[in-house]
């Protein structure tokens, strides 16, 4: 379960439906052309959070088909609604998933003790492990050291994908708990993360540049350095130009370069105007090798 695993896009069509073919393109592209080592499927970065139960289950069955024992496959199926949590991580383990994540519980402002039974509700209903997924910009749910010390009590709570800039925490979190899996969720963090010894990375843009992500991962584990900061510079360059241009979007237009069906994004994220297309395609043919 170590090693890069992309936040896989899901495809949709222009009435916001899962465009299959498109779905399979995008499994096969990460799996073949970039060789990451894993898949997150139904993070963030695959629209989780503005599509129906059945569609996730849908996206599930679809990459564990195409994807088959490949890679390893991480199912996120954190919701608000705790039935549909328990119900997808049910679904997932059924289907042969690797590891579940669930992001943790946001908008209300839950207290710990409502996210540990939250977290403890979904993984003590399967016979599966759990990664928790901490993003606290967009959840608003910051917690401390001890906190996911009491998180990792329970044993089938294998580690966290880590998206904050945190570095401290990271820090002691490694030093805290070796045993667990942590993953570096801002890929623009990647090399300074993997300084840390994190297991691994789990990000969006892998997508479209998951050979440049794999080969910081590594470079940094060999201990050479100032070979992984040119990578990350030249990936950083690509990075800001894709937030600038719109996140989700600007990914899958430059994915449709390598010929792969990405699709659009789902209402009420935007469509990119004819001008951010452009973008997009000069930044495929600066940073994506044909
Ligand atoms: C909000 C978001 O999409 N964050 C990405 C990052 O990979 C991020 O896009 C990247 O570092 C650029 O900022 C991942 O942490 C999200 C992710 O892994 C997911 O799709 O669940």
């Amino acid at each position: 379960m170590k090693g890069i695993f992309t936040a896989l896009m899901c495809a949709f069509d222009e009435q916001g439906n899962i465009h299959e073919k498109g779905l399979r393109q995008l499994v096969r592209h990460n799996i073949d052309v970039s060789k990451v080592d894993g898949l997150y499927v139904n993070g963030s970065t695959g629209e989780n959070f503005l599509i129906s139960t059945e569609n996730k289950k849908r996206i599930f069955e679809i990459v564990k088909d195409e994807a088959g024992d490949q890679v390893k496959l991480i199912a996120q199926v954190g919701s608000l609604n705790i039935d549909e949590a328990v119900e997808l991580a049910q679904f997932a383990t059924d289907l042969g998933y690797d590891s579940l994540s669930a992001v943790t519980p946001f908008y209300y402002k839950f207290d710990f003790e409502e996210i540990k039974d939250y977290y403890n509700t979904i993984i003590n209903s399967v016979d599966n492990t759990m990664i928790i997924y901490s993003i606290p910009a967009l959840t608003g749910v910051n917690m401390s050291l001890e906190q996911f010390g009491e998180l990792f009590e329970n044993e089938k709570i294998i580690g966290v994908k880590f998206t904050a800039p945190d570095f401290y925490l990271l820090e002691r979190l490694r030093h805290a708990y070796p045993e667990k899996l942590i993953y570096s969720g801002f890929d623009e963090m990647l090399l300074s993360a993997a300084v840390l010894n994190v297991d691994g990375a789990i990000g969006s843009t892998f997508n479209v540049n998951g050979a440049r992500a794999r080969s910081i991962f590594q470079l940094a584990q060999e201990g050479k350095i100032e070979e992984a900061r040119e990578l990350q510079k030249v990936t950083n360059d690509l990075i800001s130009g894709i937030l600038a241009n719109g996140l989700y979007q600007t990914i899958k237009e430059m994915l449709k370069t390598q010929g792969v069906e990405a699709g659009v994004c789902r209402k009420p994220m935007k469509q990119l105007s004819a001008d951010k297309v452009k973008v997009a395609q000069e930044l495929a043919a600066k940073f994506l090798s044909k």
